[in-house]
């Protein structure tokens, strides 16, 4: 932590492998013990790391933030036609608490059918290039998301619940725009939280605004951009799946300046309809349980319920036990 207000988060570097290399190669074993064990410590410690990665080249970072430039300039008609099935996914702007901050979210976006519907909605002539750049740059990260989710279930000897909990898992790419503040304007630009669902992977281009808090801390730390890494962090679904084993830290976005800021985040989230609950072997006397079994639906809807404060740990205060 550097007394300029940043922290330093551990830096990993993912870039050695490769999802579809063989798992049993000398090398591959050799790089996927050590990067397991740097994730496992920063999970404990931070709830998060900053990862490099292979396969997003700048170029393709770059062509991905030209694209969601183009998209929110265009007219608020065509951007509210992004609506999602689940009920936080769509298009969300002009929010009262929230006046700086537009998202749009394409769900799947691993699968290349899913980002084309968006973009032909988005672009009804078609939009092949942002459409590929969107759809390659979405299966890297995910490819990254089922990296570090195997590599956390192998560090609590859990490979055997590994293939259902994949099955569990449901993917939204989300494309946000905070518009710089005006004069005496507020400066947030997304409130103080903890991820609701498994993992996040984020990547903030040209501006910062990221912060986060240690655990049980008070201090905002700001998150330095850095154009090629990603900050992945766990979320508090993870966490009940392990019945506490990690942490999943408190986030915001500030923004200074007068620039507008684009960031973007592929969550892996629960799929609702499912009981989500923690795995057996990680709850015995030693670790009682911390959170009841829930469906990701109904708690979504406890989220929207009209006039709830909004919460920072809200899986915590839906289903937590407290002893
Ligand atoms: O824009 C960012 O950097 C963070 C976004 C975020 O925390 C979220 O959408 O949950
Ligand atoms: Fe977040």
């Amino acid at each position: 932590m550097g007394s300029d207000g940043y922290i330093q988060l551990p830096v990993i570097d993912f870039s050695m492998l490769n999802y579809n290399q063989n798992p049993e190669a000398t090398n591959h074993l050799l790089h996927w013990d050590s990067i397991k064990t740097q994730v496992l410590e920063s999970l404990q410690k931070y709830g998060c790391f900053q990862a490099s990665i292979d396969g997003v080249p700048p170029e393709l970072n770059e062509a991905v933030y030209g694209a969601i430039k183009q998209l929110y300039e265009l007219p608020l008609e065509v951007k509210s036609k992004n609506v999602s099935t689940t009920m936080f996914n769509g298009y969300i702007g002009n929010s009262t608490p929230l006046p700086l901050y537009e998202s749009m979210g394409i769900d799947e976006p691993y699968v290349h059918q899913q980002v084309e519907n968006f973009t032909n909605l988005m672009w009804p002539q078609g939009n092949p290039q942002v459409c590929n750049d969107i759809h390659i740059y979405s299966k890297k990260l995910r490819e990254v998301e089922l990296m570090v989710k195997k590599m956390v279930f192998e560090i609590f000897d859990l490979e055997k619940h590994l293939n259902e909990h994949i099955e569990l898992t449901t993917y939204v790419l989300k494309l946000m725009k905070y518009r710089a503040p005006k004069p005496n304007e507020t400066y947030l630009g997304l409130h103080p939280h903890a991820d609701a669902g498994i993992m996040t992977i984020l990547h903030q281009n040209e501006v910062e605004g990221l912060e986060i808090q240690m655990k049980d801390e008070e201090e905002w730390l700001k998150v330095k951009l850095s154009p090629n890494l990603f900050t992945i962090m766990a979320g508090e679904t993870l966490n009940v799946w392990l019945n506490g084993r990690l942490h999943a830290p408190l986030h915001r976005v500030m923004l200074k300046g007068n620039t507008d800021r684009f960031s973007l985040a592929l969550f892996a989230l629960p799929k609702i309809g499912y009981t989500l609950k923690a795995v057996e072997e990680m709850v015995d006397e030693e670790h009682p349980l911390l959170f009841k079994p829930f469906d990701y639906g109904e708690f979504v809807k406890f989220l929207f319920t009209v006039g709830r404060p909004i919460d920072k740990f809200a899986v915590k205060s839906y289903c937590g036990i407290s002893y």
